[in-house]
């Protein structure tokens, strides 16, 4: 079932000298429920501005967004976020942090559908052993529990998407590996669609389903002098079975990583379009020739 769809998405930004400084670059892409999309690109290709579109905090010069077919409107629990840090409220506890989205919906004399919205945040926080820590504050916390208490945060309402910028940026690298299984384990659980921004090849290629390659490197027809935004240039399957970190020590993973390093991040190497991989079944690329072949 298809969750999020961009059809033709540009996105420039106005500049002090007339001229708009184009961004996003004729963006097509559908993500469908379940899958676990991981992005990666260089510093500045408009991955945050990416996900900015999806949860309405900007908008596309043009182009259409919808999730669920519905044109993507202002912030609302149809799309979950979780950052690097600071999505917790310091003076709240980590119940009351999780509670906050759900008892906003619910007013508080509808007594019985709080304590399912209460009994449901502690089984979650249970999935991610925060049980002992509810009435914690978050500076009694470490990092990872943070990040725990975030997504949660964000799963609780049950969001069609749940987008990650970073959100294991700041982790150091034994709890980061922790974070990432957990993750999965949630994925697979609670049957989550992901969309997660990294800047670590490694952690994109052992998390996702679905590998997105965003950048403004690469060339295409339009010759050049032409101002190019950035486009997705990989977009391909990953197989992540096993699920077991050991995966990332063998020699396989280390190609598929080194191959990525290749893709869209080198400036002084421009490959054009047509050459990256772009092998996914829903990548543009493979439905412009499914398009095509049908048409012949
Ligand atoms: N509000 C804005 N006004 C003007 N330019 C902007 C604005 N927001 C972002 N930009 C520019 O758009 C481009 C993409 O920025 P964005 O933050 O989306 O990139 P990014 O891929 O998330 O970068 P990084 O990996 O470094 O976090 C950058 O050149 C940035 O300077």
């Amino acid at each position: 079932m298809e969750t999020l769809h961009f059809n033709d998405i540009y996105k420039s930004y106005p500049t002090k000298h007339g001229e708009p400084f184009l961004v996003l670059d004729n963006i097509d892409l559908t993500i469908h429920k379940g899958e676990f999309c991981t992005l990666v690109g260089p510093s500045g290709c408009g991955k945050s501005t990416l996900l900015k579109l999806i949860l309405g905090q900007d908008f596309a010069t043009s182009g259409q967004l919808t999730i669920k077919s519905t044109p993507v409107g202002h912030p609302d629990s149809t799309r979950g976020v979780v950052y690097q840090k600071y999505s917790l409220y310091p003076n709240k506890t980590v119940l009351q942090n999780v509670l906050m989205g759900p008892y906003f919906k619910i007013p508080f004399w509808k007594k019985q559908e709080r304590q399912n919205a209460k009994d449901y945040a502690i089984e979650l926080l249970t999935k991610v052993k925060l049980e002992k820590h509810l009435n914690k504050y978050p500076h009694e916390l470490s990092g990872g529990m943070q990040q725990r208490v975030a997504i949660i945060q964000a799963l609780i309402t049950q969001p069609e998407i749940l987008l990650m910028d970073e959100p294991f940026g700041a982790l150091d690298p034994g709890t980061r590996e922790f974070m990432q299984t957990l993750l999965i384990e949630l994925w697979e659980k609670y049957q989550l669609t992901i969309l997660f921004v990294t800047h670590d090849l490694e952690e994109a290629c052992f998390l996702g389903t679905r590998l997105l390659v965003l950048s403004q490197y690469y060339t295409d027809d339009r010759g050049a002098d032409f101002q190019r935004g950035a486009k997705f240039v990989v977009d391909r399957p990953l197989h992540k079975e096993p699920t077991s970190t050991h995966i990332k020590e063998t020699a396989e993973f280390a190609e598929l990583v080194e191959s990525i390093r290749h893709q869209g991040f080198n400036p002084a190497h421009l490959q054009h379009v047509t050459e990256f991989d772009l092998s996914h079944p829903q990548s543009w690329s493979t439905l412009n020739s499914q398009e095509n072949n049908s048409s012949h």
